[in-house]
């Protein structure tokens, strides 16, 4: 068993009420923080043991056969969960998806969870609006398994009747025992009881944030710079004369798609680069130091061939683990997504949104809304000029990418194969006799920055973001040695 602390979210809410829209959302958010997390989706295990296409009949309460098998599930699916967050899987926060929509069905789940020492917190969604409930059953119901080769029509009115059915013994939470928020009607009121500890704020924090407005988010990198031609890393360096024709062609990019009429903020970094390549974006715009590229420390202003030679050890190290190689005196991809988790709430906030940002920071952020392990994150393709389009749907994001055609060096280095690092170990096995830059780089290594309790870099990122409007000419931003340490 674990001695770590384990939350069991158990959703509560009539069906169609985006309970699997908002444990995916949980799930995704904390999976990319690098808590692991898990949704165990009781609908999916009654499809498993008792078929799909069960007619509404089924989910009536006087049912008594249907009442047995949906225990049942129910059961099975909080068996497996109980035994995936206490079987040393490392499991920290499971989401159960089901209705859960009686005192009795939360009873037995809270004393079950709470009897193994695993912390429960509620999550109500309730909806009044009928047009959006319409909605969700048109766009997402529909498209279930449940209702395969079914005529669209008849399936929308099985699915009404079984949401009736629900609401004949639907009980609102009212325990004052337990842990819970209650969201009504899309954040238009929020109820919340008894959070205890920092993991259920951070959980309760991020659904109090989230939204279901249409919107589109944007990414665009800065502009080829002067670095990318040369082939450097970091630093904070102008347009490259590439990189202004982009700037000058992004208004009338983002216009096209966006479209004329429609609202959009822009945020960029602290960094000459994005400020000069928003310059010409007539919307309000705000700078973050949060969206700074991830600092390369003692490399900053160097070419990955300079880093090779003058650091073999940490080039293969990097090469090894990309998200967790932490730059000498400077950050891991760990760090910046830890640095980014703000952006990320505020995200969620928002309508549209364009991020002109850096290669690392994008790559962070794209893959919290695309799902990418940490593994993959650092090779994730970010190309500079080219507008990357995302649309939020029910469970995921659509994407479309605008390349313009203008050239631009390429940044993105493969994940070297197994082979090719097999080889740069050997050949630095050879040279560790040598007195040479290994013994220099670890004096350097100890400039490091201070690390915090759980190895986080101490930094503060969530200062004042600085509003700019539009036309302001860009500040001359320089990263001093006191800025970055
Ligand atoms: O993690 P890797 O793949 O090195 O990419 C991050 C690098 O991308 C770069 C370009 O190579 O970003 P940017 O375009 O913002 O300058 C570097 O500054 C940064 O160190």
């Amino acid at each position: 068993m674990s001695s770590n602390i384990q939350i069991a979210c158990v959703m509560v809410g009539l069906p169609a009420r985006g309970k699997t829209y908002i444990s995916q959302k949980v799930c995704r958010y904390l999976c990319w923080l690098g808590i692991k997390t898990k949704v165990f989706n009781v609908g999916n295990y009654r499809r498993q043991l008792h078929g799909a296409n069960l007619p509404h009949s089924f989910f009536d309460p006087h049912n008594s056969e249907g009442e047995q098998q949906r225990q049942e599930a129910a059961k099975v699916a909080l068996e497996d969960m109980m035994q995936w967050l206490l079987d040393d899987h490392g499991g920290m926060v499971a989401l159960y998806d089901a209705t859960n929509s009686t005192h009795k069905r939360r009873r037995w789940l809270h004393d079950t969870l709470t009897a193994k020492g695993i912390q429960v917190l509620f999550i109500e969604s309730i909806c009044q609006d009928e047009s959006l409930v319409l909605a969700n059953v048109r766009d997402v119901k529909l498209s279930s398994p449940d209702y395969q080769n079914m005529d669209p029509q008849a399936a929308a009115l099985d699915f009404t009747a079984r949401i009736d059915h629900y609401k004949e013994q639907y009980e609102t939470i009212t325990e004052q025992d337990y842990t819970y928020v209650k969201l009504i009607n899309v954040g238009s009121q929020n109820v919340i009881n008894m959070i205890q500890g920092y993991l259920e704020s951070r959980i309760v924090y991020y659904v109090l944030n989230l939204h279901i407005q249409p919107r589109k988010i944007y990414f665009s990198r800065h502009g080829e710079s002067q670095y990318n031609v040369d082939g450097k890393i970091g630093g904070d360096s102008d347009l490259s004369q590439q990189g202004r024709l982009y700037a000058a062609q992004l208004p009338n990019l983002i216009q096209t798609h966006l479209g004329p009429e429609r609202n959009l903020t822009v945020w960029t970094s602290t960094m000459k680069r994005t400020i000069q390549t928003a310059e010409g974006l007539a919307y309000p715009k705000l700078q973050w130091k949060a969206l700074d590229e991830l600092d390369a420390g003692v490399c900053d202003g160097m070419t990955y061939e300079e880093i090779e030679e003058q650091y073999p050890e940490d080039y293969a190290n990097r090469d090894e683990d990309k998200f967790n190689y932490r730059y000498r005196g400077g950050e891991s991809y760990r760090d910046v997504v830890l640095r980014l988790e703000p952006i990320i709430m505020e995200l969620e906030r928002h309508e549209n949104i364009l991020i002109v940002g850096h290669q690392a920071i994008l790559r962070c952020i794209y893959a919290y809304f695309m799902n990418y392990n940490q593994e993959d994150l650092p090779y994730i393709k970010i190309p500079l000029h080219t507008l990357i389009e995302l649309t939020p749907k029910a469970y995921g994001c659509e994407e479309k990418r605008y390349r313009v055609d203008i050239k631009a060096v390429d940044t993105h280095r493969p994940k070297p194969s197994v082979e090719e690092r097999k080889q740069k170990t050997t050949k630095l096995a050879i040279h560790t006799d040598q007195p040479s830059v290994a013994a220099n780089s670890s004096a350097l290594n100890s400039a490091k920055l201070p690390v915090g309790a759980s190895g986080e870099i101490v930094r503060d990122f969530t200062s004042p973001i600085v509003p700019i409007s539009p036309g302001i000419p860009p500040k001359d931003v320089k990263r001093t040695t006191s800025e970055k340490d």
